[in-house]
């Protein structure tokens, strides 16, 4: 056995959502979101389930802050429910909103846990949506004033600031395949609210540093790693283009200030143009001071004529699965951080994301002997010391997630949590993959 050693300075966390956690949907003035609105609507969901009670974190906080400061994490990631501050979208500040999270980031601070705070996790203020949502560009401007009210409400409390999570999904999974709220089904559609929220993005950091805010600005991005399924040019053109939807698409824009070209030709060639205006490319790119990146999967891709929006195909061949059928593929954790470097250069990384979800059943003993999660762990860490190891700058890392929660448009079926959710008692268990990690955080390290 070799003991793997991290650096006694990584950051070990987990990571949450405020629509995927807290429940309380009409509690303390909150206002209706988009996901309400989707998940109130039958046939969205698995099970037409909602998110309307959820895991009552707005209720049991103090219970998720005790079973972070027993795991041991240095860091929690969660969000804030932008309805809950401004129940419209904009006009008058709801303080009810606002307290509930200063008694979450305090007592976070209370239990030596530094909260790192994703401003924008999906759950848009419907009033907003009202009027177009991400594809009208007054949004930007209402992000922005919902970003300074709460860089001022937690300056020097929060020290690590996520902008928005996952534009792809905000922009193609909701608006062109659909899936997810507001489940819209349209390519420019999709192209104009990545292009708008990566506006709201760098107008946010603009305003960060215009206030002097503490601490550090970043953004996260869902990455994929996929390769193609032999090195015949077509398959190779046809990878390259399933990365850049998900891959450069965002980082591009983001870290060096253009969009892909060639795949500008190819959403133009499907009718759909990026509505860029004069100084957008600026903003967006303004200096941040780490990227997060969410990775759960990859695979292999292959040429086919006329298929899909890529004129590719998926190959899922040599993988094991999780419950999501997402194929297990750790060594694609190393290499698409290899490419962020190799592309991007040394910019800061935290993984804000990676999990795995698997069929979990309660045991004697409120146990759940979850082996193929803690695996799962196992098998991501290695890589992530590989990666530190060849000296990428690989600053921490957030299990997803702590709790079993509302897992979108597949409910509450598909768990990723290090925890067990009991959603008729809303009880908390920790499952093996929960002491798994808290060894390996304990420990610096893991036995390989
Ligand atoms: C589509 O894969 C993405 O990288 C991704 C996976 N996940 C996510 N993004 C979201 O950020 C979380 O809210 C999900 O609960 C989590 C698990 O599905």
């Amino acid at each position: 056995m070799a003991k793997l050693n991290f650096p006694s300075d990584f950051v070990w966390g987990t990571a949450t959502a405020s629509y995927q956690i807290e429940g309380a949907y009409q509690e303390d003035g909150r206002g209706l979101s988009i996901w309400d609105t989707f998940s109130h609507t039958p046939g969205k969901v698995v099970n037409n389930d909602n998110g309307d009670v959820a895991c009552d974190s707005y209720h049991r906080y103090e219970e998720d802050v005790a079973l972070l400061k027993k795991l041991g994490v240095k860091a929690y990631r969660f969000s804030i429910a932008w309805p809950r501050i401004f129940p419209q979208g904009t006009g008058e500040v709801n303080e009810k909103g606002l307290d509930y999270y200063r008694r979450v980031v305090d007592a976070l601070l209370a239990a030596g846990i530094e909260p790192a705070v994703t401003l924008y996790h999906w759950d848009l203020p419907q009033a907003l949506q009202d009027k177009g949502g991400w594809a009208n560009r007054d949004s930007i401007d209402a992000f922005v004033k919902y970003a300074e009210v709460i860089f001022k409400e937690f300056n020097g409390k929060i020290k690590q600031w996520i902008t928005f999570n996952e534009t792809w999904c905000v922009s193609f999974l909701s608006n062109y395949i659909g899936a997810h709220a507001p489940g819209n089904k349209d390519l420019q559609l999709a192209v104009t609210v990545a292009h708008n929220c990566m506006v709201a993005h760098g107008e946010a950091v603009k305003k960060f540093r215009a206030l002097g805010i503490e601490g550090q600005i970043g953004t996260t991005h869902n990455l994929y790693w996929y390769e193609p399924l032999t090195t015949k040019p077509e398959d190779v053109e046809a990878a390259r283009r399933s990365r850049a939807y998900y891959n450069e698409w965002f980082m591009e824009p983001t870290l060096k200030g253009t969009y892909p070209q060639f795949m500008v030709d190819w959403y133009r060639s499907k009718g759909a143009e990026v509505p860029i205006q004069d100084g957008d490319m600026e903003t967006i790119s303004q200096p941040i001071d780490f990227i997060g990146v969410n990775f759960y999967s990859g695979g292999y891709t292959r040429y086919k004529k006329d298929e899909g929006l890529f004129d590719s195909e998926d190959v899922q061949v040599g993988f094991d699965k999780t419950f999501m059928d997402w194929n297990v593929y750790p060594d694609g954790l190393y290499k698409v951080l290899s490419w962020v470097k190799d592309e991007y250069g040394d910019i800061p990384i935290y993984i804000t994301e990676n999990g795995a979800c698997y069929e979990d059943e309660l045991a004697e003993g409120n146990r759940v002997h979850d082996a193929l999660r803690a695996d799962y762990y196992k098998k991501h860490f290695i890589q992530l010391h590989r990666l530190i190891e060849s000296g990428v700058q690989l600053k921490g890392y957030f299990a997803w997630s702590l709790l079993d929660n509302f897992e979108w448009a597949e409910g509450y079926k598909k768990r990723f949590g290090i925890v067990y959710t009991n959603y008729e008692t809303l009880e908390r268990h920790p499952k093996d993959s929960y002491y798994f990690i808290q060894k390996v955080i304990a420990d610096d390290g893991l036995e390989v």
